[in-house]
């Protein structure tokens, strides 16, 4: 397992061996989750023309007081199609189009109406409730930049822009295999020496979460010929393997033996991680393979740090998520050979800093220290610990 790569170095490696899979060309209702692909300009104005904000009356800017003729009208879809002439008032809906001519809509509850004409109760600015062309997006401007994940927000601003359509990045194929005798199916009985296959839940959901379609969640007993075998038919179908456990150097570790029988070239075997020592990543054909040590934490950490950057890249988003500092809440005790990778909880601190608290013991069994995690803060491995109010790196989970 030596030399040990450092988690940058590792990253280095994962980043190295990935390539963008091919775009999609996808009706915008079909793109919630994806990846843009493109940047999206907008098309026109939006909104593009001038309308107006509320239900009212479009006026020439003027004093208070004034008689003005009800002479038309502009609904939402149905412009007043003729200027307004001076003197006079159009009926308007929020959304119509402002008519030439006018300068301001004075709401409804804002005049007297009398006899086909109102009566303004107060002074009217120009522009008062009018909203301009190209307010919210301007005609030509970049609204969304290649990369950005699309939610309903991103699909609502590119529908406004113009598009019904969006180029995004494909969708990786990820399959998990959790591999152990001791493992049982979630709810079943435990037999003496059992416990229960929760990486495989884990994995596939955080793999779901970052975009990736798994096709299948599979399980292979300790020996060489059945994790051949469950290897072997995941790498048929997958962009990426996921394998859980039987990374370490247990006589009973058959992943790394079955990967080579497979001809998956071994890229890193180790990182100065903790957890996650054993973490293990390899290629075939353009295919990436993680081996993620199977205790549960070290697993989920693992592949927050290494699965989730190459999963997001392969859809053509960022590697990495901007990491961003913190200040520690309480005092954690240093690893001396590895750096840390601590689950903590953010909360921002009544002076507006940014607080993290470590959820918990952080042990590798304690799947518990997960639960309430928003980050990992990355603590340099040295001696000593690292007392309250120091300012720590965190990587956002
Ligand atoms: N002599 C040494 N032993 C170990 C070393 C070492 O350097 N020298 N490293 C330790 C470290 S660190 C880790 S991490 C583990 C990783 O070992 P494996 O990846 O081979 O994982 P397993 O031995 O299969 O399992 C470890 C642990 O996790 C539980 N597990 C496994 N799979 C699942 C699953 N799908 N769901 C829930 N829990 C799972 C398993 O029962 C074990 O308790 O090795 C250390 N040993
Ligand atoms: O590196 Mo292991 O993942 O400490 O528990």
């Amino acid at each position: 397992m030596f030399p040990l790569l450092s988690i940058a170095q590792a990253r280095d490696e994962v980043r190295r061996a990935i390539t963008a899979l091919e775009p999609d060309d996808l009706e915008i209702t079909a793109a919630l989750g994806r990846v843009l692909a493109e940047d999206v300009t907008a098309a026109h104005d939006v909104p593009p023309f001038p309308n107006s904000a509320m239900d009212g009356f479009a006026v020439r800017s003027g004093a208070a007081g004034r008689r003005l003729p009800i002479t038309g009208e502009a609904r939402a879809g149905r412009p007043a199609g003729r200027p307004l002439p001076d003197g006079e008032a159009f009926r308007i809906s929020t959304g119509a189009v402002l008519p030439e001519g006018a300068d301001a809509v004075i709401e409804v509850e804002r005049v007297q109406e009398r006899d086909g004409a109102l009566v303004t109760e107060i002074d009217v600015d120009a522009a008062r409730n009018v909203r301009t062309a190209g307010e919210d997006l301007a005609a030509g401007t970049v609204v969304l930049t290649a990369g950005t994940r699309l939610g309903p927000a991103e699909l609502g601003v590119a529908v406004s822009a113009g598009r019904g359509t969006l180029l995004c990045g494909g969708i990786p194929r990820l399959a998990v295999v959790a591999t152990g005798d001791e493992l049982v199916d979630p709810g079943e009985p435990l037999q003496p020496g059992q416990i229960h296959n929760s990486n495989a839940v884990t994995l596939g959901a955080l793999a779901q979460q970052t975009g990736a379609r798994v096709f299948t969640v599979s399980g292979a007993a300790d020996t060489l010929d059945e994790t051949v075998e469950a290897l072997g038919i995941a790498l048929e179908e997958a962009d990426v393997l996921v394998v859980s456990g039987g990374v370490s150097v247990g006589p009973h570790d058959h992943v790394k033996p079955a990967l080579e029988a497979l001809g998956v070239q071994q890229r890193f075997w180790g990182v100065a991680l903790r957890p996650g020592k054993p973490t293990w990543f390899g290629t075939r054909e353009g295919r990436l393979v993680f081996g993620l040590p199977g205790n549960p934490v070290s697993s989920m950490v693992t592949f927050l740090l290494f699965v989730r950057p190459a999963l997001n890249a392969m859809q053509g988003a960022a590697f990495e998520a901007p990491r961003r500092t913190a200040v520690l809440a309480e005092r954690i005790a240093r690893f001396p050979q590895r750096d840390e990778a601590v689950r903590v909880s953010l909360a921002t601190a009544p002076d507006g800093t940014l607080q993290a608290r470590p959820t918990g013991p952080q042990g590798s069994h304690i799947s518990s220290s997960m639960l309430g995690a928003d980050a990992l803060a990355i603590l340099e491995a040295g001696d000593g610990g690292v007392e309250a109010g120091t300012t720590v790196s965190v990587e956002p989970i």
